[in-house]
């Protein structure tokens, strides 16, 4: 495809994407079914720029002072990607496949310094929160309750694109070996945890193969898995011999990293209340040479879960939430939230923490998860299940990391910088190059 043809694919996107509230990879499914001739590097191009344009909606709003999807690629053009505005005015003119030429007010915009998000022009202004920090406006006071005067720096780094972190499984290989095989694709080590390693974020002008073609992916020596979410799962601290229910084991990414922290050995049971999502984890299990796991099927097995009330030494929380933690994965959901979902959200929460608080044996932990960043879906409800649950206590999360093994000195410098007042932690890509997570960790003391 053309150019021009790629960028007029974007707003047409991008306009079904506002139209029906659906994901931006389900309107770009759409419109690639009918749109045959688009090669997968055309698609790449298209959707990273679509991606692009929603993560700085709110900054390239301001900037083009107009929030169609025109204004948004067009933006997305000059301030993220570059392109000059000679380059822009060429493609939207050129004919038959172009979005139209430049009106007077768009060339202004474009040609104008004062409005690039990319120069930090929009940062420096007295513009609001939300524009500087690229979030829902309705969101501000959450993000400033969870982050005070840093929510405008926080939102900006959630903005960003992220890299692709990778997980080495110690079930496989060894770090070593697995670094070595790395280099092919410039992956490299990460200095917080012994197993974490990155690959940076790939450019959606340059179509690149994925990290799952690699050999040391298909050996399973290698997951992919945010670094954020390794945190997380490593919280469950030392886990070797003991009774693990990973409660809502969804795909199995945590799953997995807590088989390899247990190295195989005792019982790891995975459950989640949608069998449709625990189906990839059999053969990612299977690949990761996960031994110890037993998945039950919410749909077959329910006599199976019950069996393990009050029994597990660690019982693993990976809540369901609003996901304002990944935003930089998933733009799309940032402008896809509404309150009613937090509200939803904050309910099962509560609900999926009294469930699962039943299997924790006397003397047990519990782990509190989310890949959100909002207080009131975490701090909360912690505070809410404490007061219904006196028998459990917070302890420090840090700790629980340390006991892991995983965690390096940088790691523990680094994390100690994201302590909550109560021992948990929140983890955010402003702070360690993550996305964001909140990891609480809980004894039943009584
Ligand atoms: C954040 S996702 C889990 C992601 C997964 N742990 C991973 O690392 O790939 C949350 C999961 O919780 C599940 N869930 C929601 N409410 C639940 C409940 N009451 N009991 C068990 N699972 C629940 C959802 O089906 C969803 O798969």
């Amino acid at each position: 495809m053309r150019l021009s043809g790629r960028v007029s694919a974007a707003i047409e996107i991008l306009t079904d994407f506002d139209a029906r509230r659906v994901p931006l990879k389900t309107a770009m499914q759409d419109w690639a079914r009918g749109a045959r001739y688009a090669g997968a590097k055309d698609r790449a191009w298209i959707s990273g720029l679509c991606l692009d344009a929603l993560r700085r909606r709110a900054s390239l709003v301001h900037a083009m002072d107009a929030d169609s999807p025109r204004a948004l690629v067009l933006g997305a053009l000059r301030f993220v990607w570059g392109a000059s505005a000679d380059e822009i005015a060429a493609l939207a003119a050129e004919e038959p496949h172009g979005p139209g030429a430049l009106s007077a007010e768009e060339e202004e915009k474009l040609r104008s310094s004062r409005c690039g998000p990319e120069s930090g022009q929009a940062r420096a202004e007295a513009v609001p929160p939300h524009v500087a920090g690229d979030f829902p406006a309705w969101t501000t006071p959450m993000m400033v309750r969870a982050f005070g005067q840093r929510a405008a720096e926080e939102g900006a780094a959630l903005a960003a694109r992220a890299d692709v972190d990778l997980r080495i499984n110690t079930l496989k290989t060894t770090p070593e070996k697995a670094l070595a095989a790395l280099k092919a694709v410039k992956g490299e080590a990460l200095p917080l945890l012994t197993t974490a390693a990155r690959i940076n974020a790939p450019d959606p002008r340059e179509k690149v193969p994925a990290v799952t073609v690699i050999p040391a992916f298909n050996r399973g020596w290698v997951e992919v898995q945010d670094l954020g979410s390794q945190i997380a799962a490593a919280a469950a601290g030392a886990v070797r011999g003991a009774q693990v229910l990973d409660f809502c084991a969804g795909g199995g990414g945590k799953t997995l990293a807590l088989a390899a922290l247990m190295e195989n050995t005792s019982q790891l049971y995975a459950w989640d209340r949608d069998a449709r999502r625990l189906k990839p984890l059999y053969h990612r299990a299977k690949r990761a040479g996960a031994r110890n796991l037993q998945i039950i099927n919410p749909v077959t097995d329910k006599e199976a879960l019950a069996a393990l009330a009050g029994r597990m030494d660690v019982v693993f929380v990976d809540a369901p939430c609003t996901g304002s933690g990944v935003w930089r994965r998933h733009p799309d959901a940032k402008w896809r939230l509404a309150p009613d979902q937090l509200e939803r959200r904050m309910k099962e929460q509560d609900a999926v923490l009294a469930e699962a608080a039943r299997f924790v044996k006397p003397g047990g932990r519990l782990v509190y998860v989310t890949c959100s960043l909002f207080m009131e879906e975490n701090e909360d409800r912690l505070a809410a299940f404490l007061e219904a649950h006196p028998g459990f206590a917070r302890t420090r999360a840090l700790d629980a990391l340390a006991a892991s093994g995983l965690l390096t000195k940088e790691g523990r410098a680094a994390l100690a910088r994201c302590e909550t007042p109560d021992g948990a932690l929140r983890v955010t890509p402003a702070r360690i190059s993550s996305d964001g997570f909140f990891v609480a960790t809980l004894q039943w003391t009584r």
